[in-house]
């Protein structure tokens, strides 16, 4: 195919991941990349929409942890509005509507009694290098397994709500990694100019208006690699070539094989990519024409069809927004996710409904709208946030993001400590294009081989110059030279 353009990087997604990387080359003195977006915007899961008469976000809301985390930093720097939460706001209705909130406290101290002893065991699998387990297996060991739907309920707004995955297959040893910069208190980011603000303005930094290095609707459908560099085909048919490429796409979209990899990538990092999985996460937004139900922040549903419909949040609890805006949102994970975006959304509706009126009785309002987000059979994702896979060691992560010939792996599932969050992606970004940086000027490039046993290893450029320095000081003291 006839060339596009030459540049000396290619980064491939502009969410979070592929922005920081872009500015952290410009800052270290290199221009010359290009940023190919297959959507008509950037950011990426960062989004936000008009609903309802305000702009609610449909990807990440919540900044997770307010300790160590640049994304809080920059919130603040942006002057981000927003409410701070520590989830204790709650209200419990069973399925025929009663408050079941008292109820639940023998079971919210039960769960917190087995959450201490998996705490215990995670330290000593750490200490001891134990194989890892399930949370559920952990819950298990400490007295816990959840039988009524009030226990299932409050099981699944610590856990599922969190991991967008059930405790079955979420690693123990791995959940926590994060646990000291993560504080009860996460904020709640309400701002009108939306949680992508922040990729706006980090693209800001660096970027034109009209900046012919951001490139959108650009869908990459080949990526051909080697140790000289790499060359990228779009949908659209365009081809660019690049000494450096950097991939910052989903794991979802790398596991649905949309990008096709000439030569096959190896073994090893295929391994990689499918040990990890996409966690579905859907919320799912309804405008009424007036508020009915409790004042709480989080109303969850104890019914009797549980998992369906178990997290609601109230979007006129204090600090978010004001009152009349009459919108609830409700918040379905894991194997629902598919279920509700194959259905139509008044199917969706429907459901919501029936669940609603349990609680709240017959004479409710149907809603004026509903907004139901796509992100697992979006193309361009595949799924909501990496998870955190039983198994999965520091290790694993290196592989993951290590570079095959010239091409480098970001994003948000390839940070050790932050997989599945923003800030995941962030730091992501910035660590791979500090990666190609010190390939680049340095020489020194990261690579990955399946025999050597750390993850990094000299790029055979500086082995060649390191034998050919030792060659000279064997001739210079034996006096050939
Ligand atoms: C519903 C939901 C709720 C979430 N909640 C939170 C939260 O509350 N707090 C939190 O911290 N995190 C949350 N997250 C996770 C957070 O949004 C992500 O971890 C982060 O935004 C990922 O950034 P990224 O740059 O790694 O990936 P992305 O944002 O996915 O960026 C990758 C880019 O690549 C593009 N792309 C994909 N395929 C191609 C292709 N073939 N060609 C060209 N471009 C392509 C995509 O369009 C995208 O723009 C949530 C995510 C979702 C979906």
């Amino acid at each position: 195919k006839k060339l596009t353009e030459e540049r000396k990087v290619i980064i491939v997604g502009a969410g979070i991941a592929g922005i920081a990387a872009a500015k952290t080359l410009h800052e270290n003195g290199v221009d010359d990349f290009v940023i190919l977006e297959g959507s008509d915007r950037i950011g990426g899961r960062m989004r936000q929409v008009e609903f309802g008469g305000v702009k609610v976000e449909i990807g990440a809301n919540w900044v997770q942890g307010l300790g160590n985390n640049p994304i809080w930093e920059l919130a603040q720097r942006y002057n981000f509005s927003g409410k701070i939460s520590n989830y204790d706001d709650v209200i419990i209705r069973n399925k025929t509507g009663s408050d079941v909130t008292e109820q639940a406290e023998g079971a919210w101290e039960r769960l917190g009694t087995a959450q201490e002893s998996l705490k215990a065991l995670r330290k000593k699998i750490r200490e001891n290098k134990l194989p890892d387990v399930s949370m559920r297996v952990a819950l298990k060991l400490g007295g816990w397994k959840p039988k009524t739907p009030i226990e299932k309920a409050i099981e699944y707004f610590d856990y599922e709500f969190e991991y967008a995955d059930p405790p079955e297959v979420t690693s123990l040893n791995n959940t926590g990694r994060n646990s000291e910069d993560f504080t009860d208190e996460e904020y709640f980011l309400t701002d009108q100019r939306g949680f992508g603000h922040i990729v706006d303005r980090l693209s800001s930094e660096f970027l034109s208006p009209n900046d012919t290095r951001r490139q959108l609707n650009k869908v990459v459908q080949t990526v051909n690699w080697t140790d000289a560099g790499v060359t990228i085909t779009t949908v659209d048919g365009s081809t660019y070539r690049g000494e450096y490429g950097l991939m910052t796409v989903s794991v979802g979209v790398l596991e649905n094989e949309v990008i096709d990899f000439t030569p096959d990538l190896p073994s090893w990092k295929v391994e990689e990519i499918y040990q990890f999985r996409m966690g579905q996460y859907c919320k799912i937004f309804l405008k009424f024409p007036r508020k009915f139900w409790d004042n709480s922040e989080f109303i969850l549903y104890a019914g009797s069809l549980w998992p369906q419909y178990a997290i609601w949040q109230n979007l006129e609890a204090p600090g978010i927004f004001p009152n009349g805006t009459n919108i609830l949102l409700v918040t379905a994970v894991a194997s629902e996710v598919q279920r509700i975006e194959l259905q139509s959304d008044e199917a969706t509706q429907q459901e919501v409904m029936a669940v609603l009126r349990n609680m709240y009785g017959n004479n409710i309002p149907e809603p004026e709208s509903i907004l139901v987000p796509r992100w697992l059979t979006n193309p361009l994702f595949f799924g909501a946030y990496s998870n955190w896979p039983i198994h999965v060691t520091a290790r694993d992560f290196q592989k993951l993001a290590a570079p095959v010939g010239r091409l480098y792996f970001g994003g948000e599932a390839t940070h050790p400590r932050y997989n599945g969050y923003v800030q995941g992606g962030y730091l992501s970004g910035i660590d791979q294009a500090n990666a190609i940086l010190k390939c680049m000027q340095k020489g020194i490039c990261q690579s990955y081989r399946p025999d050597v046993s750390k993850g990094t290893s000299v790029a055979p450029a500086v082995f060649a110059v390191l034998l050919l320095l030792l060659l000279a000081a064997i001739l210079v003291v034996y006096g050939y030279i």
